[in-house]
C-alpha cells in the first residue's frame, strides 16, 4: 500500500480536478509529499506594524495600518498616477499606483482602516510606497505576529491560477492531516549533535513560521538533511565501489624515474608534485582510483596527466585520454606526443574525422598492445575500440560528458576496471565539486609555475579603440602575438559572423603591416588547422577568432588577449579565454572591450575579471550569479535539483553534512545498524539522484 504521503494530491480537501491539473502540470506536484516539499522561497515580515515616522527607504517590505485621507489621480497621459495620502493618525505617506489606476481607485475608499504592505522608497525628498498591497483591516490581519510565506505560483492561464495565498491554504489543509504522521528521518545522535529541530517542527515552521528564529532553525534542519542524504549517498557509492572493484597495482615507477632524469623540461611546482603523489598512492593501492584533478588555466595539468600515463605504461597498462571536442583532443594529442616521443612510446589520435584506414590501424595496434596511448573524443567509446589492457582512463571533462559515458570507458577492460582520472580545466567551486564529484577524491593544482607574471586585465569602452590599437602595435613591435576574440553564439550566428568578418576587415586595414589568422567554428577543419598552425609558428601576429580557441590552445608567445563585446561572455568563458595568454615569461594583458551600456550582471562579471586572476574566486562569483544548474550544463543537473539547500550560499552546512555522513559511514559502512534502517530507506527513495548512482554499474 502506498504510504499516506504518496496520496495523490486531488484527494486533499480543497483540491479539485482543475487545481490538481495546475499543480501537476506547472509545479510538478502530484502527491502530498511533493506539496509539503514545495517550500516558500521567501517570507513577508508581518510580525509587526511600523509607525510611518519609523520608516526609511533602506527597509525591506514592511506593513503599516491607517486610513486614506484623500485619493486623487495626478499627472497626464503617460505620467498619470493614482496617489493615496495615507495616515496612521500621526504621520502621512503617499501610496502610488502607475498601472491599473481605475481598478485600484474603485477598490479604495476613505472611510475605512487598511493594512498596507510595501517597500518605501525616496521620491525627490519624500518617502512613498509604489504599488503596495492594500487590504481592509480585519480581526485576522490586525494581529501581526506572523511571517507570510511566499510560494512560487502557477502561471496565469485563462484566469485559472494558484497564487501564493492559495498554495498556503492548501499547505494548511495538508498540515492539519499530515502533522501527526510526520516521522523523524535522521538518527537521534545527529539530531542531538547538531541541535536540529525535529522533522515535524521543521516542516510546520517552514510553512507557518511563528518568528524568525523558528524559521531559521527549520531551514537549517531541512537544508542539513537534504545535503546530508546527497552526501551520504555519494560517499556510500564510493565505499561500495572500493569494495566491488579491484584496481591493478601499479607500483613500478621506472619510466617515471627515467622521464624525471632525462626529459623533464622544467621543475615541477609543489602543487604538481603533491598531486602526482596523491595519484600514485591511489594507483598502487590495489583499489580502483577515481580522482578528480582540478587546476586553474595554465597550471600545468598536461604534464601531470602524462606522468600518470607513464605509471600505467610501466606496469603493463595502456592509457586513454578522452576530451569533449575535437580541438581539445587534438591539443592534448600534441601536448602528450611531445613527451611520448622522447620516451619512445606509441601514441595515436582517434576522432570523428580519423580516416577509415587509419582507424583500422589504430584498432589493431590497440588490441595487440602495440599502441600505448590513445587520445580522442567520444569516438573512443565505440564498440570497435578494444584495448589489450586499459590501465588508466583520463577524462577531460568540463562538465560535458555524462556519467554514463564515463562508465562506458571503464567497461573496456574485462578483468579490472581502469584507474580513472577526471580532469577539469574550469575550476569548480568547492560546494559544487563536493556534490557533482562527491564520490571522487579531489586533487587540486593551486599554484602556477614559477616566473609567471599575473595577467593585467583592463576594461575599455569601444570609443577608446584607437588607443587599444596603439597598444597592440607596440606589443607586436616587441615581438609578441595577439588574440582578438569575437562572440559567436548559435542564436545570432549570422549577425555574429558578420561582425567577426567586419572586425577582421578593419583590423587587416589598421594593421596592414602585419599578418593575420582567422579561425571560427564555421570553417572547415583543415582550413582552421592551417590558420592555427601559422599562428602557432609565429608566421601571423594577430589571431582573430571566436571562442573555438577557448580551451587548450597554448602559444606562449601570445601576450595580449582582446575580447570584443566582453559583456556577452560568461565568467568561466572569459577566464578560459584570458588563460590563453600569460603562458610564457612575458608580461601579458587582457583587454575587455564593451559598449557603455552594461547590465548589472555584466558589470559584475567584468569587474570580477579586472579584480582577480584566481579561477576559483571567479567560479564562486559565477556560481552566485548563475546558480549551479547553469554553470554545469544540463547533463548532471539532476544532482543539483535541491528543494531547499542552495549550493551558492550553504557551503558551511554542506561541509557539516558531509562530515556527518563521513563519520556515520566510518562507524557503519554498510548501514546495517538498526538505528540506520531509516537511512537506507531514505537513500533508496532518492530517485532524483539516480544519475550519479549509475556510476556503480
Ligand atoms: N612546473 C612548470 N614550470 C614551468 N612551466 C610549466 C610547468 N608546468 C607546466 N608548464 C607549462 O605551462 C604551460 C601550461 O601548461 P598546460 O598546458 O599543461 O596547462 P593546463 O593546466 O592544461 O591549462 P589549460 O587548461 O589552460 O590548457 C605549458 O606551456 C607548460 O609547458
Amino acid at each position: 500500500m502506498a504510504s499516506f504521503f504518496e496520496t495523490r494530491i486531488e484527494f486533499l480537501k480543497g483540491v479539485g480536478p482543475q487545481k490538481a491539473a495546475l499543480l501537476n502540470k506547472e509545479l510538478n506536484i502530484y502527491t502530498y509529499s511533493e506539496l509539503i516539499q514545495h517550500y516558500p522561497f521567501r517570507y513577508e515580515d508581518r510580525t509587526r506594524f511600523y509607525k510611518i515616522n519609523e520608516i526609511n527607504a533602506e527597509m525591506p517590505f514592511i506593513q503599516i495600518k491607517g486610513r486614506i485621507k484623500h485619493l486623487e489621480t495626478v499627472g497626464a497621459q503617460r505620467k498619470k498616477r493614482l496617489v493615496a495620502y495615507f495616515s496612521d493618525g500621526e504621520d502621512e505617506i503617499e501610496l502610488v499606483w502607475f498601472k491599473g489606476i481605475n481598478w485600484v481607485a474603485k477598490k479604495l475608499s476613505t472611510g475605512i482602516d487598511y493594512v498596507v504592505f510595501g517597500k518605501a522608497s525616496l521620491f525627490g525628498r519624500k518617502l512613498n510606497m509604489a504599488h503596495p498591497e492594500i487590504e481592509p483591516l480585519t480581526t485576522k490581519n490586525d494581529q501581526g505576529g506572523f511571517l507570510q510565506p511566499v510560494y512560487s505560483t502557477t502561471e496565469k492561464l485563462k484566469n485559472r491560477f494558484l497564487d501564493s495565498r492559495a498554495i498556503s491554504k492548501l499547505q494548511r489543509a495538508l498540515m492539519e492531516i499530515a502533522h501527526s504522521r510526520i516521522r523523524e528521518t535522521l538518527p537521534p545522535n545527529l539530531i542531538a549533535q547538531y541541535r536540529l529541530v525535529s522533522k515535524k517542527d521543521a516542516l510546520l515552521n517552514i510553512h507557518f513560521p511563528k518568528n524568525q528564529e523558528l524559521l531559521q532553525r527549520a531551514k537549517f534542519r531541512l537544508k542539513f538533511e537534504e545535503l546530508f542524504f546527497v552526501q551520504l549517498r555519494l560517499l556510500k557509492l564510493k565505499v561500495t565501489r572500493l569494495e566491488k572493484f579491484r584496481g591493478q597495482i601499479f607500483d613500478d615507477t621506472s619510466k617515471l624515474t627515467e622521464f624525471y632524469h632525462k626529459h623533464l623540461p622544467f621543475d615541477l611546482t609543489n602543487a604538481q608534485k603533491r598531486v602526482i603523489k596523491e595519484i600514485y598512492r591511489d594507483m598502487k593501492s590495489g583499489k580502483q582510483m577515481n580522482r578528480l584533478l582540478q587546476g586553474d588555466v595554465g597550471s600545468g595539468k598536461t604534464i601531470v596527466a602524462f606522468i600518470c600515463v607513464l605509471i600505467a605504461i610501466a606496469n603493463g597498462g595502456q592509457a586513454a585520454l578522452m576530451a569533449p571536442t575535437e580541438i581539445l583532443a587534438n591539443q592534448h594529442f600534441q601536448g602528450l606526443s611531445e613527451f611520448a616521443e622522447k620516451m619512445g612510446l606509441k601514441i595515436s589520435l582517434l576522432t570523428g574525422s580519423t580516416k577509415t584506414k587509419k582507424r583500422r590501424e589504430i584498432h589493431e595496434a590497440l588490441e595487440e598492445g602495440a599502441l600505448n596511448i590513445l587520445v580522442g573524443t567520444h569516438a573512443l567509446l565505440e564498440e570497435k575500440v578494444k584495448f589489450k589492457n586499459l590501465g588508466l582512463a583520463i577524462i577531460d571533462e568540463q562538465h560535458r560528458f555524462g556519467v554514463a559515458q564515463r562508465a562506458k570507458l571503464w567497461k573496456k577492460n574485462e578483468d579490472f576496471v581502469p584507474h580513472v582520472l577526471v580532469m577539469t580545466a574550469t575550476p569548480i567551486p568547492r560546494t559544487l565539486a563536493m556534490t557533482l564529484y562527491g564520490d571522487l577524491d579531489i586533487s587540486v593544482i593551486d599554484e602556477l609555475p614559477a616566473g609567471r607574471k599575473p595577467i593585467e586585465t583592463v576594461h575599455r569602452y569601444d570609443a577608446n579603440r584607437l588607443k587599444v590599437f596603439d597598444f597592440l602595435r607596440k606589443q607586436i613591435g616587441l615581438g609578441r602575438q595577439v588574440y582578438i576574440v569575437y562572440p559567436l553564439i548559435e542564436e545570432s550566428a549570422k549577425m555574429d559572423l558578420k561582425h567577426l568578418e567586419d572586425g577582421y576587415e578593419s583590423i587587416s586595414r589598421a594593421f596592414s603591416e602585419f599578418h593575420l589568422s582567422i579561425v571560427h567554428g564555421k570553417m572547415k577543419a583543415d582550413a582552421k588547422e592551417y590558420e592555427m598552425e601559422r599562428f602557432v609558428k609565429g608566421e601571423t601576429q594577430i589571431m582573430v577568432a571566436t571562442t573555438v580557441i577557448e580551451v587548450g590552445v597554448n602559444v606562449p608567445n601570445a601576450s595580449v588577449m582582446i575580447i570584443e563585446n566582453a559583456e556577452r561572455f560568461g565568467l568561466a568563458q572569459l577566464h578560459q579565454l584570458r588563460g590563453r595568454v600569460g603562458r610564457g615569461a612575458d608580461q601579458s594583458y587582457c583587454i575587455l572591450m564593451s559598449d557603455y551600456k552594461l547590465s548589472k550582471e555584466a558589470r559584475i562579471r567584468i569587474d570580477t575579471m579586472v579584480r582577480t586572476n584566481n579561477g576559483f574566486e571567479i567560479a564562486d562569483v559565477d556560481l552566485k550569479l548563475r546558480g549551479p544548474g547553469d554553470i554545469t550544463g544540463t547533463q548532471q543537473s539532476g544532482l543539483l535539483d535541491l528543494a531547499i539547500a542552495d549550493l551558492a550560499k550553504d557551503g558551511q552546512i554542506l561541509q557539516l553534512a558531509r562530515d556527518a555522513a563521513i563519520t556515520l559511514l566510518n562507524k557503519d559502512p554498510e548501514l546495517k545498524l538498526p538505528e540506520h534502517t531509516n537511512i537506507i530507506q531514505q537513500i533508496n527513495s532518492m530517485k532524483k539522484h539516480e544519475v550519479n548512482w549509475s556510476r556503480v554499474s
